[in-house]
């Protein structure tokens, strides 16, 4: 017989900066037979959010929050979101669920989102903090938290920290970005992405922070990030935001891959991420792809169409960098004989 419901419903945070693996470890987390009955909530930044179609799981207990990061501007919505998921659980509207995951975006704060799960009035009747579980990417890592301040809280409020894309660097870059996190966060334990010991009941339930049935660290000592606002990168002031591009006509593979490769190339650093799903003349089902900074990603090719929708939409988040350019350099393609269809590009806040 399964265990019984909890009376709290234990809620983990998974945080990390811009394309750190967030989406990807909720993939693998969601695999486990273990976690079948874990309610999901995404928050993304910026208008189309995609997600939640690059997991290729949609239902009831899967909820995308859009427009907006989950520590400010949608915080209410956030809390909105929680008590509605209540309410149909309570109804029998949504199956039961024993564990919820909530993804922020990759530029969350956390340490509003667990205040405002300890402090709404009713949500602390039904949820209780658990393990905030952090991805951080061994390439680009250290360069974040030296550059971003979100980075640096995400890593500080972590009860565990999941080493990701190690297998694309060497042990000695892994070394030093762990000895950075240890200024930051002394104890919280590294689980690394590809390593043997990836253990995903000591990840979700504290049992290798704070002992079992303990209370997560996070939860309870960390509302307020005073401790970490000197470090590094929090004094980083620079415009962050996102815009879409659509593409209504087929893409060339061949030649968008060059394009993207190229546009890395030069201005990752002003490239916090790219993602987005793709039509590509010849292939069925769409082709996701992802890039983080100089970093591109293979392409996945995904099962299905999410939607009716069968335009390509790439997100970006950029660091000053004008949507204007990415426009030039798309359409200047086409005169080098690299035909690229036209795109449209809308700027969200
Ligand atoms: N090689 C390698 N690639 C990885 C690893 N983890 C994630 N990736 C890739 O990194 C890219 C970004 O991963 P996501 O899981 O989408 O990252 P995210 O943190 O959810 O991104 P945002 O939600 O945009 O902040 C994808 O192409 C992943 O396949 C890893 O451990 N190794």
């Amino acid at each position: 017989m399964p265990d019984a419901f909890p009376d709290f419903t234990p809620v983990n945070l998974l945080t990390g900066f811009l394309g750190s693996g967030k989406t990807t470890l909720l993939h693998r987390l969601l695999q486990d037979p273990a976690l079948s009955d874990t309610a999901v909530l995404i928050n993304e930044f910026g208008e189309v959010g995609l997600d939640h179609h690059l997991l290729e799981r949609i239902d009831d207990t899967m909820v995308l929050l859009q427009s907006g990061c989950v520590c400010c501007t949608i915080r209410g919505e956030l809390a909105q979101a929680m008590r509605d998921l209540q309410s149909k659980r309570e109804r029998g509207i949504v199956p039961p669920f024993r564990r919820l995951i909530m993804e922020s975006t990759g530029l969350a704060d956390p340490f509003p989102v667990l205040s405002t799960l300890k402090s709404d009035p009713v949500l602390r009747h039904h949820f209780k903090a658990a393990n905030v579980i952090t991805t951080l990417d061994a390439v680009n890592g250290l360069a974040q938290l030296e550059t971003h301040g979100e980075s640096v809280r995400q890593a500080a409020i972590a009860d565990a920290i999941v080493l990701t894309k190690t297998d694309l660097t060497d042990e000695p870059a892994v070394a030093r970005l762990m000895q950075r996190v240890r200024r930051i966060n002394p104890d919280a334990p590294f689980v690394d992405a590809h390593g043997d010991h990836f253990d995903i009941d000591r990840l979700l339930s504290g049992a290798s922070g704070s002992g079992e049935g303990a209370p997560a660290r996070s939860g309870f000592y960390c509302e307020e990030p005073v401790s970490v606002i000197g470090e590094a990168g929090s004094a980083h002031q620079k415009p962050v935001h996102s815009f879409v591009m659509t593409i209504d006509a087929r893409i060339d593979w061949t030649a968008f891959g060059l394009w993207l490769t190229m546009l890395l190339n030069r201005h990752g650093d002003k490239v916090l991420r790219v993602k987005g799903i793709l039509n590509i003349e010849g292939e069925d089902n769409p082709v996701a792809i992802h890039g983080v900074q100089h970093l591109v990603h293979p392409p996945v090719h995904m099962t299905g169409w999410p939607s009716d929708d069968r335009r390509s939409r790439i997100v970006f988040i950029v660091d000053g960098l004008d949507a204007d350019l990415i426009r030039r350099s798309f359409s200047a393609f086409n005169r080098l004989g690299l035909p690229q269809p036209a795109a449209n590009i809308t700027e969200t806040a």
